[in-house]
């Protein structure tokens, strides 16, 4: 399987089938340090990145939406001090996508060069 930060999302209306718990399973080693978190009853990938200030964290913040708005696949971001909780799932199917673990991997790469 090629790099998922390679990859582009594609487009979900709603009629592909949420990823099973096995194909979660194994797309998950590909992005190191994310969870899979239940909320409301959807599974979604979730991530805290660590910063030294706000500005650094809003920063990021606005690059990961930069990425969202390029792929037309949108996270949940709380920016706190020092801190920002990343979470991806897709909402037009109420659960993961191969464009959440695509996105994730996207993220950890603005993490990773900033
Ligand atoms: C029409 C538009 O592409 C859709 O509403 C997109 C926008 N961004 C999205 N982002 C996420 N995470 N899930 C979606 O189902 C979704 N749908």
């Amino acid at each position: 399987m090629s790099d998922l930060k390679q990859q582009k999302c594609v487009p979900c209306h709603g009629n592909d089938p949420a990823l099973t718990l096995i194909e979660i399973e194994q797309l998950k080693p590909q992005i190191p340090g994310w969870s899979i978190v239940e909320k409301q009853g959807q599974l979604q990938l979730e991530k805290i990145y660590k910063f030294s200030d706000f500005q650094q964290a809003i920063t990021f913040t606005n690059a990961v939406g930069n990425i969202a708005e390029d792929e037309g696949h949108h996270p949940a971001l709380l920016t706190e001090w020092g801190k920002v909780t990343v979470s991806w799932w897709t909402h037009a199917i109420n659960g993961l996508h191969e464009n959440d673990f695509i996105m994730a991997a996207k993220t950890d790469e603005i993490y990773a060069k900033r």
